[in-house]
């Protein structure tokens, strides 16, 4: 029997099981089973799966996420702020500014304290890629998906592809409660246009810094937030002259807001809460199934 200490901590919902590496290794060859093992409500923890905190090399800490499916994601906004969060009242980090590098570059992370505790953390998620080759997605790898038009399930639909370092479709709805969340967002996760697959937004404009969000997540599906994908939203919506860039825009997400600005310099900020759960000891039988 394997044992290791966990922390369970979640952004706006979307919940992780956080594992501090500079205190303990789990074997690589078993990452993806460990994720879905502790993501599992029912044999497991409970989360939409597992992200490690590391040492860098190139930061003062690094990040690396695994959806509830096993699959490693490159990127995860609300795992960041919560990494920012634990390194911080950890004190593996002393300043309240530093770098958390992931499988797509380095972001910079700034906490907002109160009392001794991160209540919230704003990370500079950086710039949006645009091109097809960026994404992945197929088509001219130079050219860019604003306002495409793609047919899924003998539909056509109008939508943006965005890259946060992780690959995003955004489609817009006019009513988000009635977005084809999981009817739709299965079928364009997995579709051979993607190769890398895809996590799959609905957005519905409020006005021009307001709009509602639902996300059905690569590797997790229907999250209660995606922080990656509300920056994706952001940039589509003002690609798509929804909101306008350079206004701090609130995102209203299932599990609550995110308050989200594409700067005039081109980077993207975000801003929101990070929240911890609880902490304990998960057994497991290195290979055994769920
Ligand atoms: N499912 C994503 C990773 C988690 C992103 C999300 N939870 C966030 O907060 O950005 C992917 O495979 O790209």
């Amino acid at each position: 029997m394997e044992t290791f200490q966990f922390t369970k901590m979640h952004g706006l919902g979307n919940s992780y099981i956080y594992v501090n590496g500079f205190e303990e290794t789990l074997p690589e060859h078993l990452l993806p089973d460990i994720a879905r093992k502790v993501a599992n409500v029912h044999t497991g923890i409970g989360s939409d799966g597992l992200i490690l905190i590391l040492p860098s090399e190139r930061a003062n800490v690094k990040m690396r996420i695994f959806n509830s499916d096993g699959s490693e994601g490159k990127n995860c906004g609300n795992g960041l702020r919560c990494v920012a969060k634990y390194v911080y009242e950890h004190n593996i980090v002393k300043e309240k500014k530093f770098l958390i590098e992931t499988l797509s570059g380095l972001v910079e992370a700034e906490v907002h304290e109160e009392n001794g505790r991160v209540s919230c953390v704003t990370i500079d998620m950086g710039h949006p890629k645009l091109l097809k080759k960026e994404i992945p997605m197929a088509g001219n790898g130079d050219e860019t998906a604003i306002g495409e038009i793609m047919e899924f399930n003998g539909s056509k639909y109008e939508v943006t592809a965005v890259s946060m370092g992780n690959p995003h479709i955004i489609f817009f709805v006019d009513d988000i409660e009635k977005a084809p969340l999981t009817t739709l967002g299965p079928v364009v996760e997995k579709d051979a246009r993607f190769p890398e697959g895809v996590n799959v937004e609905f957005v519905e404009i409020v006005n021009d810094h307001e709009l509602h969000f639902r996300v059905w997540e690569r590797g997790s599906g229907v999250t209660q937030a995606c922080g990656t994908g509300a920056c994706a939203a952001v940039v589509a919506s003002v690609l798509n002259e929804q909101t306008t860039r350079g206004k701090e825009t609130v995102v209203h997400l299932a599990g609550g807001d995110l308050f989200i600005k594409w700067t005039d310099e081109g980077k993207i900020l975000m801003k929101g809460p990070a929240e911890t759960v609880c902490t304990g000891t998960y057994y497991y039988e290195a290979g055994s199934e769920i």
